[in-house]
């Protein structure tokens, strides 16, 4: 990860401080979370009445909920007036979602007093180790969670995700499904061409997958040459639709058509109430009917 962070540039210049940048996967919720948590250690006596006038300029990529800041650094409500905002020393936390340098943190200094800025000097060694820690075992969760071969969520990823999907289907009686998706005569290639050809197949398909889903969809290799996608549909139908896109788009890569190789996929929509384990067999037995009877094509539970 590129992670930086620079404690107190006492040279005077307008950006106080890019306390921390990093370039992995990070969500506004993440940060917002745990925002939350560094706020709560806070000691505001030591924080005093430090003000800052709130950069209308970086709102726009503001994600954090600047409300549930004010609300946890408990100063009374008289004392911000907009567009005056009392934040930590990280003024604004600015995240952007294209993935890229997910989050910044800028203070901007210009009008405090010398003690106020060594008081933030003192803000930032205090959180800076804090953070550094935080985004190091986000990292770390979200390697455990990834396949190092095609960048897809791993096995792992896979029963994180769908136990997360599996409990919001069932608070809110909805439904998802899920498809697996097989390799046909996979072996040949790296009986023919080697393992290293045969990986470069797994990566192919993996990106063709990853691509032919929608951004509500998530697509995992479980092991081997066998994926695997949550998809956010309903019905049958629907599920028809996706298996049958992905099944031509998997199908129709080049290294799928150079090797003369195809998919099977195998479907299932997950009622609630339903367990994971059942609906995953139920897929998986469908996979097992196409293997059965001649491969290369889609079959539902
Ligand atoms: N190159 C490569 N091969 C792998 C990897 N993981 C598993 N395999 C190979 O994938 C093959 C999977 O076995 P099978 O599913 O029985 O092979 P298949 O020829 O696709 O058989 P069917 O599914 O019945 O069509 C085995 O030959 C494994 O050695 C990997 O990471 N890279």
């Amino acid at each position: 990860m590129d992670f930086s962070h620079t404690i107190y540039d006492s040279t005077g210049q307008d950006n106080f401080v890019s306390l921390a940048q990093a370039s992995s996967a990070y969500s506004a919720h993440h940060m917002n979370t745990f925002m939350k948590q560094l706020l709560s250690t806070i000691d505001l006596d030591t924080l005093g009445s430090i003000y800052f006038r709130h950069l209308s300029m970086a709102l726009p990529l503001a994600k954090i909920d600047l409300a549930s800041v004010k609300e946890a650094m408990c100063f009374g409500q008289e004392k911000i007036s907009a567009p005056c905002i009392v934040t930590l020393p990280f003024v604004n936390t600015a995240i952007t979602t294209s993935g890229e340098n997910i989050f910044a943190v800028y203070s901007f200094y210009e009008e405090l007093e010398r003690q106020e800025r060594n008081t933030l000097a003192t803000m930032h060694q205090i959180f800076a180790k804090p953070l550094q820690h935080a985004l190091e075992f986000e990292r770390l969760k979200l390697m455990m969670t990834k396949d190092a071969l095609t960048g897809l969520g791993n096995r792992a990823g896979f029963d994180e995700a769908s136990k997360r999907l599996s409990s919001r289907c069932n608070r809110h009686r909805s439904q998802f499904a899920l498809l697996v998706i097989d390799l046909d005569n996979f072996k040949s290639v790296n009986d023919n061409y080697g393992h290293l050809e045969g990986d470069r197949v797994l990566q192919e398909v993996a990106s063709h997958i990853a691509h032919a889903l929608r951004h509500s969809d998530e697509a995992f290799r479980f092991g081997g040459d066998e994926f695997c996608c949550l998809i956010d549909c309903e019905t049958s139908t629907d599920l028809l639709a996706v298996a049958n896109r992905l099944h031509q788009r998997v199908n129709n890569c080049k290294f799928m058509q150079q090797k003369n190789i195809s998919c099977s996929i195998g479907g299932a929509i997950f009622h609630p109430e339903e367990n994971l384990e059942t609906v995953f067999k139920r897929a998986d037995e469908a996979l097992y009917r196409v293997k059965l009877t001649g491969k290369n094509a889609y079959l539902a539970a």
